[in-house]
């Protein structure tokens, strides 16, 4: 293993020569420097915490992460300190820059085998040390897998990180929304048990997808489309005919990982042992195959950037077209997503509804067809896929995703409904937007915050000036101010509705990163009644707590197929209650079949058993029924209690065990 430096990194800005800007994120800037008395380059993230008032705890707690971790492929943090009102994170410049960068750059149809090996197995390798430590890195995808000029491979990106041991309110955030749509885990969107380690297999599954083909699957989609896509379809996969020149092992490895039920997904020790990484190289293979002539990596993001200003100027006239904007997210490796539901669903309507294979996937709708064919993919193993989704079959002959608005709202009954209500609960769904904001509105308004403009390489005045506050050692102190409370302890994106709240204060303006005034064309793009934009979205457990589901009732309710919500507006006015008792009634009917199999198999009754889950078609109606079906959720909730603790006890076991057996075998050296 890598040792820590031994170095000492000064904590004063005027140590540090800024060059060119080589990345960007939401959040953050970040150039190569050079640390003047160490005579080292390095990379420096420069974060503006004016902007991020809210988020400071988020902050804090990446910038810990990033400091306390000791992998060789893991991004470490050498220092922090504060420059006027900016944070400066100095790190080991990644001469190559991201993989996702480098995909656009010069692969953009994806990788060779040997290299994603090579890519994958060092990931895999961060994220077994990762989860190891009890982190959960939630934001697993190639733009955030960088590489030194040597080949060396670090997972970087430590934002929206979780760990395992907290407790409390940090536990909680485990029950948290939040990653990048195309890459996040069905549990993670399902918000219905919350999620472990295994929710990092799934996006590293969508990683090698990402890898193989050059951008991830359903990466062209709108948020919405992603979610249900994510939900209802069978998981993605590598496809029999287009995926021809990849082996069955990388097949198998992919189909692996993306299954739905996160039990069944491998750990990342167990991952790492699959016979797919005997593909794997040295990493001086990557950097003689994919650095190997590229420009340097601030020339490389100056070209990228100009593309993406480019195709701004290029579909100006089509702004409405959320695709475009998506792509363009896409490519400058962030994704700064709108989620404001009425918004999502015209964006899901602006996706053709011509039945054509969208020309990103192009093959979606035959995969499908091909994965519910068992007898057409036993031999690469992906049937055991198909096999774990007994609904995917029923779907296969029809569209894949939502192609209108009426296609999501009659998908209500079928949808999963934790999604939908954290959605619904979540994303600014006020009457005022529906009021005030017509689809149009939203359409020209959202997803294009994050438009970039003046030159590349030129430093933010800010990022110079005003040095005059210095914290001593890489951590930022825990007493650190934060203006608001912070759900969870974690990043909290709350909601902001307008452009001018949402650009001087709060979360979102620090996932959002750059301050509009500096950037005209973005303003023109974002005035008016703005809908939420986000980079990583995120919906906090509190957040879709069933109290906005109080008054919804719990009976069976039969609803008329909904219009468009501009053509009838009293239609419109009371879908999203009928949507919600619709939810609610599936999803009560839903838990009380669970509750009944698990008294079931608590007191043996097996015999009763089908009745009574026959009985559940109907809901409870004698008060008798009621007060047995609360004991039972009592109950289950108190097991649940236990599992949980009993689980966390366990890990915190295992952790110190480990502890200890490192400390004794270095006594024996
Ligand atoms: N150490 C580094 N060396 C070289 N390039 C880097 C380094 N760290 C980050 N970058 C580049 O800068 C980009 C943005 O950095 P980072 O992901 O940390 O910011 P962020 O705001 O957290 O991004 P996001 O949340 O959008 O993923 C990265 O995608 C990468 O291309």
């Amino acid at each position: 293993m890598e040792h820590v430096s031994e170095k000492r990194f000064p904590l004063n800005a005027k140590d540090y020569k800024l060059y060119e800007e080589v990345g960007e994120g939401v959040s953050a800037s970040v150039y190569r420097a050079l640390c003047i008395p160490l005579n080292e380059i390095v990379a420096i993230k420069v974060l503006d915490l004016e902007k991020c008032n809210n988020d400071l705890d988020g902050i804090r707690r990446e910038v810990q992460t990033m400091s306390l971790i000791d992998h060789p492929n893991l991004l470490r943090a050498h220092c922090s300190f504060t420059a006027g009102h900016n944070l400066w994170v100095v790190m080991p410049y990644m001469a190559g820059g991201s993989c996702l960068h480098i995909m656009k750059s010069a692969f953009p149809e994806g990788f060779e085998e040997p290299v994603i090996a090579t890519l994958l197995r060092e990931v895999l390798k961060a994220l077994v040390y990762l989860h190891d430590h009890g982190h959960i890195h939630r934001d697993v995808k190639a733009g955030n897998i960088l590489i030194d000029s040597n080949g060396a491979v670090k997972l970087a990106d430590f934002g929206v990180s979780a760990c395992m041991f907290d407790t409390g309110d940090r536990q909680r955030s485990r029950n948290t929304f939040v990653g990048t749509p195309c890459w996040m885990a069905p549990e993670v969107m399902q918000q219905l048990h919350g999620y472990d380690f295994k929710a990092d297999i799934w996006s590293f599954g969508i990683t090698a997808l990402e890898l193989a083909h050059g951008h991830a699957p359903f990466s062209k989609y709108p948020p919405m489309k992603v979610l249900l896509m994510t939900l209802q379809n069978a998981p993605p996969g590598l496809d029999y005919e287009r995926d021809k020149r990849f082996s069955k092992s990388f097949k198998e490895l992919v189909a692996t990982c993306l299954v739905k039920d996160p039990k069944k997904r491998p750990s990342s020790d167990k991952l790492l042992k699959h016979h797919f990484f005997k593909h794997a190289r040295p990493v001086e293979y990557l950097a003689r195959t994919i650095l190997e002539g590229l420009a340097p990596l601030g020339d490389r993001f100056r070209t990228l950037k100009a593309k993406e200003a480019d195709l701004l100027v290029q579909n100006k006239a089509l702004y409405e077209d959320k695709d475009q904007l998506s792509q363009k997210e896409y490519i400058r490796g962030i994704s700064a997503w709108n989620f404001n539901l009425e918004d999502l669903k015209s964006q899901a309507a602006l996706i053709p509804d011509d039945g054509t294979p969208n020309a990103e996937e192009p093959d979606i709708d035959k995969k499908q067809k091909d994965r519910s064919d068992d007898g057409r993919v036993p031999a690469d193993g992906l049937s055991s896929v198909s096999a774990n989704h007994p609904d995917v079959a029923s779907r296969l002959d029809k569209e894949d995703g939502f192609n209108n608005i009426q296609d999501l709202e009659s998908s209500l009954p079928s949808f999963p409904s934790k999604p939908l209500q954290a959605l619904k609960g979540c994303f600014d769904v006020g009457e005022e937007d529906v009021t005030n904001t017509s689809p149009r509105d939203l359409d020209t308004d959202s997803g294009r915050s994050n438009e970039t403009s003046g030159p590349s390489g030129s430093l933010p005045q800010n990022a110079i000036a005003q040095q005059k506050k210095f914290l001593s050692g890489s951590l930022l102190p825990d007493t650190f101010p934060s203006s608001k409370k912070v759900i969870d302890g974690d990043r909290d994106y709350l909601q902001t509705k307008y452009s001018s709240e949402r650009n001087h204060s709060g979360p979102l303006s620090y996932r959002q990163k750059r301050d509009n005034t500096n950037h005209p064309l973005v303003d023109d793009a974002s005035e008016g009644a703005i809908v939420q934009r986000k980079g990583r979205f995120k919906v906090t457990s509190a957040d879709i707590s069933p109290m906005g589901q109080a008054n919804c009732a719990y009976g069976p309710v039969s609803v008329a197929p909904a219009s468009p919500p501009n053509q009838n507006p009293v239609a419109a006015a009371i879908l999203p209650s009928l949507q919600c008792i619709l939810q609610q009634n599936s999803f009560q009917r839903e838990e009380l079949i669970k509750l009944i199999k698990y008294a079931e198999q608590s007191y043996g009754k097996n015999a009763e058993s089908a009745d009574a889950v026959e009985s559940l078609q109907a809901p409870p109606v004698t008060s008798r029924e009621r007060d047995l079906y609360f004991q039972v959720v009592q109950l289950q909730q108190s097991l649940g209690t236990l599992v949980e603790e009993l689980q966390r006890q366990k890990m915190k076991n295992h952790q110190l065990e480990k502890q200890l057996s490192s400390m004794a075998s270095k006594l024996e050296k």
